[in-house]
């Protein structure tokens, strides 16, 4: 078997490991684990831990994803990474059912900005495509541990415990903050060939795995923030509202001020009709 005993996954046909274990390095930082809390760790309403067949089982409206067509894969190497505010990083992202080589070349092409740029993950949204793709290494060097990638995830279990880190992500660049996150997670998705696999992460490749994940809702690290972390990184968010709108000439579709205003008229007990 060609894959790291960490990253082998629980269900799966043994013929994928190739594809979803690009480099078979064992990297000591990362432990499968066997026991899970069944339960989605809901921090606050912007906080979703919940796993998707606790969602359906408390009767939300899940819908199937819309699945994306071959212009919505298109794209122009070399890639570049979309910043805060821009409004791409919070639309819907398509499902991916055509395994193709399309698809291989814009993974070599995500793997490479990532690595330029110090990344240890990256979801297909940061580099202007609106589908559920992310590829991670959290070796973050070309050639040593893991490059993972993962099609169509989706969470099936969060550990109850959770853990705080400082984050960085490539879309907001020089911001470094604490976000506090589950330590684990269980994972089914597809592999860059299509075939169906479940994983268990922990460690780095959890909390990496669950940022990038985030971006493919549409979530970003700073909605994850209490208050007093979003207060201290405030002025460097502005300052990428500022940069967009000189580039664009466009207003910021978001504005971190008018969201500490709404917090806190919420908190006065305003804002209900
Ligand atoms: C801890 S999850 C961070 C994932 C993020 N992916 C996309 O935005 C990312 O790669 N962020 C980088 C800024 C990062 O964390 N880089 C590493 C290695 O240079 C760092 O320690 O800063
Ligand atoms: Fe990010």
């Amino acid at each position: 078997m060609a894959c790291a005993a960490w990253l082998q996954p629980i269900s799966s046909p043994h013929a994928i490991f190739p594809s979803l274990c690009r480099r078979p390095i064992f990297p000591a930082i990362f432990h499968r684990f066997t026991t899970f809390s069944s339960a989605g760790q809901p921090l606050s309403a912007a906080n979703r831990f919940t796993p998707v067949h606790a969602q359906a089982k408390r009767g939300s409206s899940l819908k199937e994803d819309e699945v994306a067509s071959a212009a919505d894969v298109e794209f122009e190497a070399p890639l570049k990474i979309v910043e805060y505010p821009d409004p791409i990083l919070r639309a819907k992202n398509k499902r991916i059912e055509s395994f193709d080589e399309n698809l291989k070349k814009l993974v070599e092409e995500m793997f490479d900005i990532m690595y330029k740029t110090d990344g240890i993950g990256l979801s297909a949204p940061q580099v202007g495509i609106n589908v559920q793709l992310m590829v991670f290494n959290p070796v973050g060097e070309r050639g040593e541990g893991e490059e993972i990638v993962l099609v169509n995830p989706r969470v099936s279990r969060y550990s109850q415990k959770t853990r705080l880190f400082e984050e960085g992500c490539l879309s907001f660049p020089g911001i470094y903050a604490d976000v506090q996150r589950p330590e684990t997670v269980k994972i089914d998705a597809r592999d860059i060939s299509g075939a169906r696999f479940t994983v268990n992460l922990s460690g780095l490749p959890a909390r990496v795995f669950q940022h990038e994940f985030d971006h493919l809702q549409g979530i970003l690290f700073f909605d994850r923030m209490t208050e007093g972390v979003l207060e201290s990184i405030s002025e460097q968010l502005q300052a990428l509202e500022k940069k967009y709108e000189d580039k664009t000439g466009l207003p910021s579709p978001e504005r971190i001020e008018s969201r500490k205003r709404m917090k806190l008229k919420a908190a006065a007990g305003f804002g209900k009709s």
